[in-house]
């Protein structure tokens, strides 16, 4: 069975989505608190695929012919995008010594530096580049998360591709003690614009700039464990970057199946979609799709940007009418966290009186 209610209508050659502005909708933060996400790298490393495939739809085939950057490309996201950054694409060689770069404006307001290597090629050039990029970057702005995409895996075999992992990972970090900055805290990713992965890298990027990632995932559990669901995810719709998930582990296939689903619903609507009305993604937004091995994919919109995604067993979707009433509970309650602007007021008496999940027994908790 498949489902929809709501027509959706994307500009394929643009794919800039329309959400429309039916209800006062949820406030994103507060353009004080934009977080900044710096993609640096060698040249031809795959910075522009990246940003273009994860927040434009490019599809990874076209990146091909991206030119290369020139200077700083400034993306402000926030328009489409739950995630209220900015990203900042860097041309391949940037010339720290240059006056002209400005050091102290780029990494104060930075919360991220993701910094890209090719996988296919000789990173020897590239590990000494990633050194001396964090080393200027932690001495202006100790709290940047150091994020390492060890991009272009589709090219190598998984044995190829732990062992680089291993050795860049080693080397880094050799580097880093070599000059006294143990303190540095590098996270690496395997990443390929050809697979979900880099979605998957760039969510676990996004999540750690959410001060609000606790509760959400507080909520998440409380909202599975009650409702007879086996996994639920927080996406962004326009990125198909997750915010934030339940606290059992992610299988990159329930991850891509939900992916999948996203890209479902929207293509169907953009087909089917004739109300006219330039609505993309809307509060009725709702989408159920029964797979062959008994499991339901169960998408429902939870703010102007944001649709939570569930996998359940077929038995457990029979009782959709209490899903239904804890998804209301917990929609509320994530709108309750971004309007009061924080989470400190939803753990208070707020969500006391207000979040009362039904458990499966039928009782109200
Ligand atoms: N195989 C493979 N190729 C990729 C991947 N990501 C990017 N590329 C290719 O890498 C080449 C360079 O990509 P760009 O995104 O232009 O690289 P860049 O780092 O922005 O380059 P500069 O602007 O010169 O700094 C393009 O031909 C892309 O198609 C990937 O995940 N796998």
């Amino acid at each position: 069975m498949f489902a929809m209610r709501k027509h959706y209508n994307r500009d394929f050659k643009n794919s800039s989505f329309d959400y429309g502005a039916e209800e006062p909708e949820v406030q994103s933060p507060s353009s004080s608190d934009k977080p900044r996400i710096l993609l640096m790298g060698l040249r031809r490393s795959g910075k522009s695929s990246i940003q273009k495939v994860v927040f434009h739809k490019m599809s990874p085939n076209e990146t091909l012919f991206l030119e290369s950057t020139n200077k700083i490309y400034k993306d402000d996201v926030s328009s489409t995008s739950f995630v209220q950054f900015q990203i900042w694409d860097f041309p391949g060689q940037v010339d720290f010594f240059d006056p002209t770069f400005d050091s102290e404006m780029i990494f104060k307001g930075t919360g991220a530096l993701i910094f890209v290597i090719d996988a296919q090629d000789d990173y020897v050039e590239a590990l000494s580049r990633l050194h001396l990029t964090v080393s200027r970057a932690f001495r202006v702005n100790p709290n940047i998360n150091f994020e390492v995409f060890i991009h272009k895996v589709d090219g190598l075999s998984d044995d190829h591709k732990i062992e680089t992992h291993r050795d860049i990972h080693q080397r880094a970090n050799d580097d880093l003690a070599d000059a006294n900055l143990e303190k540095v805290h590098l996270s690496f990713y395997l990443t390929s614009i050809y697979d979900h992965s880099i979605f998957e890298a760039f969510s676990k990027v996004v999540q750690k700039l959410i001060p609000q990632l606790p509760t959400l995932e507080n909520l998440l559990n409380i909202f599975i464990s009650h409702s007879g669901i086996e996994k639920a995810f927080l996406f962004d719709v326009v990125s198909k970057i997750y915010i934030a998930t339940d606290s059992s582990p992610v299988d990159m296939a329930s991850y891509e199946l939900c992916c999948d689903m996203i890209d479902v619903v929207i293509d169907v609507s953009c087909i089917y979609g004739s109300d006219g009305s330039g609505c993309a993604y809307d509060k009725e937004s709702l989408a159920t799709i029964k797979l062959n091995n008994t499991t339901v994919l169960y998408l429902k919109e939870v703010t102007k940007f944001l649709a939570l995604v569930c996998i359940l067993r077929e038995e457990s979707f029979e009782r959709k009418g209490l899903i239904d009433y804890n998804f209301h509970c917990f929609r509320k309650a994530i709108h309750e966290i971004f309007e009061v602007g924080g989470v400190s007021s939803l753990l208070s008496e707020k969500r006391n009186s207000s979040l009362k999940f039904a458990a499966l027994n039928g009782s109200i908790l």
